[in-house]
């Protein structure tokens, strides 16, 4: 049908609703009853408030102002008729007007929740709905409109027990609220009632300001198909004043229509049924008074007993996961996999493995709803069945969080996860990729150790390696990168190779041992993962959907819809949704625990599996992002003042690789073998001082001699330090900018280490080009630090003198003015706490963390 045929048949179908409702008021007000009617009124009234007591029971049909806060709530089965106010045919007959909703249909009433009496309707409606079904059975999804959400505020304790979304407040909302109920419906399956065990119901109070035609025909369209999926809709507000073609919408499908006149309303037939004898009769023959808000004392006792008896049913407790107390630690074999209780399915544990079938795992819901607690629930599961011979870890996360910060010791308490091989708590990709090419090297160790053993299979080489009598057996490798998607944002090179690996580890990791699971509140729209999502993500059957998280399913799996906190659907076939309503095999609702809850389990937990670990056993390397580095705690710059190193070397910071490694700059006797530091940071002094620190301890006492000299106040009270530091071991000479022209003589050896060179007066640096090109093979070094690009260049001959400072170390420099300088494009972006360092010799280009020091933390 034309569009346009479709609006006119939608604003005749609206006309003729509103006629039909007009026509029964008009009814009500002329049609007074005959007098000797009014025995027989009495006796239908009797007829119809027993008949409203049965099928509307307790809850559902009671007056509430007369109804005691502690009436006992829930029931059997879902409500199915509920009621609306009091009809009363005769001043003095009355009886409760009733009507089916649940389980049949719809109720609309033709003005929204700003009038008043609408609003109370609502609330009564919910109040009674709510106390009624069994617990858990109902989810309510909220739109206010044009009250900021307003009707719904008494029952605010529901949203905060995760029992009802936030009330949506605007035409965003409303989408969203559309999509979720969308998500609700399901086909009719033939051999069920296509009924879930759980019913939505949609409660519109108002509709926002310039709702489109296209959501009020979504609205249409729910109401139609809603009813077999367990979809009802209660709307205020319908049909929406027909102000345009687009608007102009006939009554909702389905529904029992509810119509204000004043003071009362007039109640239209409900779906497939009637209320009068004959066929004229589309209402029902008596004017009703709607119920009155109900009373808030009851709303609020009823809300909370919910909340309360919500939290409670859900409770599982850690202890629940993890294997008996009695049984000993450890007892675990990973040579044909891994597995962990994940959470419970009503009294079943649910247990998943990592082995070939199902080899890695991906985890989705949105911030807040309970990864983290997913994860460690794991990781303290795993750990707990397998000893750190069977099962090694890397932990990665990239949110700012701790989500693995307590597996690591800490000062307040210094055990860890013996487990543990890594741990990055607020990782860098930097250092992400730097934990993914160490698993693909352990791939490629592992796939040498199947050749040498001519085998295929992880268990196959255990058992090899079993019987030669070697030592440990291989663990199994389960690396766990929370908000991966970090690690592969944008289109870089890093998230190109990020991507290679990943593939690379998901397609082959499975035949080694190697597990991943990766955990994000976003999995689609990751650029990188474009061409590879498939390749990737079809590598990883299991999929774990917390709230929010329903992106890890295949789109037409809408079991994640209305999951509360503390609940998640396991999927083992790739998020597939399959036969609809079947009992799936493949696919568990589970509700897991928040292994915070009772920290003293965890921390005895976390004591009792560090106690077991092998006494030599040394702790997990750290990457923390936010962590600032120390000479003093370098093992390079401790192996030097110990007399245990090798060549001079500045040593400048950690490398972000998995173990930290020193980044060190050789000074050889080879040409350029200077350090020219970069940034108006004052951290570029405390970078230079580092350098000029570890040099000296390179060498032993008395063998060399260094000329320090500040031009710039931010290395003033360096200078004095360090020349009382390294007094100790060598000879120091402190001289002003006049001096420091004198001592750029390439004929004296030792080292000159001067502050803001950039500070220099343009001129008075003759030397300092000879000292540079004769410089290093006289023993005679530069360290820098100029606070900008601009004169070190001038002073240098720009690209004609590259090569004759090969130690370049950049702060806040544009990776722009960086690859100027190289003369090739670099991937660098200033930021705090990390620099760039280059040696063009090595031509390798490194990120770092700089060494601070300890005062500069703030
Ligand atoms: N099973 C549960 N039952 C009750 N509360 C829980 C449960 N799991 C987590 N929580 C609580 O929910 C909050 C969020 O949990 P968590 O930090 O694990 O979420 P997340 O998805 O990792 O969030 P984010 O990504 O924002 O860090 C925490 O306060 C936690 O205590």
């Amino acid at each position: 049908m034309e569009p346009t045929g479709r609006i006119g048949q939608a604003a005749a179908l609206h006309r003729q609703a509103e006629a039909t409702v007009a026509a029964a008021a008009a009814a009500l007000e002329t049609q007074a009853l005959p007098a000797a009617d009014s025995l027989e009124q009495f006796r239908l009234a009797e007829e119809m408030r027993a008949a409203a007591g049965e099928l509307a029971p307790g809850w559902l049909g009671a007056p509430l102002d007369a109804l005691a806060a502690n009436t006992p709530l829930g029931g059997s089965l879902p409500p199915q008729f509920v009621r609306l106010g009091v009809a009363q045919p005769l001043d003095d007959v009355r009886f409760p007007a009733i009507v089916p909703l649940l389980g049949t249909g719809h109720l609309t009433v033709d003005a929204d929740a700003r009038d008043p009496r609408v609003a109370g309707l609502l609330r009564c409606l919910m109040l009674r709905l709510l106390a009624a079904a069994p617990a858990g059975s109902l989810l309510v999804r909220a739109v206010d409109g044009t009250g900021g959400g307003s009707v719904f505020a008494p029952f605010g304790v529901l949203a905060d027990a995760g029992l009802m979304s936030p009330p949506a407040i605007d035409r965003a909302g409303l989408r969203d609220v559309l999509t979720e109920a969308e998500k609700w419906l399901r086909p009719v399956h033939k051999n069920r009632g296509g009924r879930r065990d759980r019913v939505m119901v949609l409660i519109l109070a108002s509709l926002p300001e310039l709702t489109e035609g296209a959501d009020l025909v979504r609205i249409a369209a729910l109401a139609q198909q809603g009813p077999e999926s367990g979809l009802h809709l209660i709307v205020a507000g319908w049909p929406p004043p027909p102000l345009t073609a687009e608007t102009t919408q006939p009554p909702l499908p389905r529904t029992t229509q509810v119509s204000l006149r004043n003071p009362y309303a007039v109640i239209g037939n409900p779906p497939g049924a009637m209320f009068g004898s004959i066929p004229e009769a589309v209402w029902l023959n008596a004017p009703v008074f709607l119920d009155e808000d109900p009373p808030p004392h009851l709303v609020d006792a009823v809300c909370r007993e919910l909340a309360d008896h919500s939290a409670a049913a859900s409770e599982v407790s850690l202890t629940q996961l993890l294997p008996d107390a009695a049984e000993e630690l450890w007892s675990g074999d990973a040579a044909d996999g891994l597995g962990t209780t994940v959470g419970h399915d009503g009294e079943t544990p649910v247990v998943l493995r990592f082995n070939d079938l199902t080899p890695h795992w991906m985890v989705g819901g949105r911030s807040g709803a309970g990864k983290t607690a997913f994860l460690i629930n794991v990781l303290y599961g795993l750990c707990a069945r397998y000893g750190p011979d069977e099962l090694n870890l890397y932990l990665l996360d990239f949110k700012e969080g701790i989500s693995f910060a307590e597996f690591v010791p800490t000062a307040r308490d210094r055990t860890w996860l013996p487990h543990a091989r890594a741990v990055g708590v607020e990782s860098d990709r930097e250092y992400g990729l730097a934990v993914l090419r160490e698993l693909d090297a352990e791939m490629t160790r592992r796939s040498v150790a199947y050749k040498r053993a001519g085998v295929t299979r992880f268990a196959d080489l255990r058992s090899v390696a079993a019987e030669e009598g070697r030592g440990k057996p291989m663990p199994r490798v389960l690396c766990v990168i929370d908000e991966f998607q970090v690690l592969l944002a944008g289109n870089d090179p890093m998230a190109i190779e990020a991507v290679q690996l990943l593939e690379s580890l998901a397609r082959k990791g499975r035949s080694y041992g190697i597990h991943l699971i990766l955990a994000s509140q976003t999995v689609l729209g990751v650029e990188a993962l474009y061409a590879k999502r498939d390749s990737i993500f079809g590598q990883f059957p299991v999929r774990v959907a917390l709230p929010g998280g329903g992106d890890v399913l295949e789109p037409t799996n809408d079991s994640a819809a209305g999951l509360p906190l503390g609940t998640a659907v396991i999927n083992t076939a790739g998020g597939l949704g399959g036969p609809r309503g079947a009992t799936r095999g493949h696919e568990r609702i589970v509700r897991f625990p928040d292994p915070h809850a009772d920290r003293e389990v965890l921390g005895e937990l976390r004591h009792r599996l560090w106690a077991a670990r092998d006494p030599e056993s040394v702790p997990p390397r750290i990457f923390a992002g936010y962590a600032h580095q120390h000479l003093a705690d370098d093992p390079t710059y401790r192996a030097a003042l110990a007399g245990r190193a090798g060549r001079p070397s500045a040593l400048l910071g950690r490398v972000i690789d998995v173990g930290l490694s020193t980044a060190a700059f050789p000074l050889d006797a080879s040409p350029g073998r200077h350090l020219a530091i970069f940034g108006s940071q004052p951290i570029g002094a405390a970078v230079l001082a580092a350098a000029a620190l570890s040099v000296a301890a390179f060498h032993a006492p008395r063998t060399t001699r260094f000329v320090l000299s500040s031009l710039v106040a931010e290395g003033d009270d360096l200078v004095k330090e360090l020349a009382l530091e390294i007094g100790h071991r060598q000879e120091v000479t402190v001289v002003d900018a006049a001096g420091l022209a004198a001592e750029l003589d390439p004929g004296q050896p030792g080292y000159r280490v001067v502050f803001g060179m950039d500070a220099a007066a343009p001129g008075s640096l003759p030397k300092l080009r000879q000292l540079l090109r004769e410089g290093p093979s006289r023993d005679a070094h530069l360290l820098s630090w100029w606070r900008g690009l601009r004169r070190f260049s001038e002073e240098t001959g720009g690209s004609t003198g590259r090569e004759d400072v090969a130690g370049l170390v950049f702060l806040n420099i544009p990776g722009s003015d960086v690859s100027m300088l190289l003369g090739k494009p670099v991937d660098w972006q200033p930021r705090e706490n990390r620099a760039l360092l280059h040696d063009r010799h090595a031509d390798r280009t490194v990120t770092m963390v700089p060494f601070v020091q300890p005062e500069d933390e703030r």
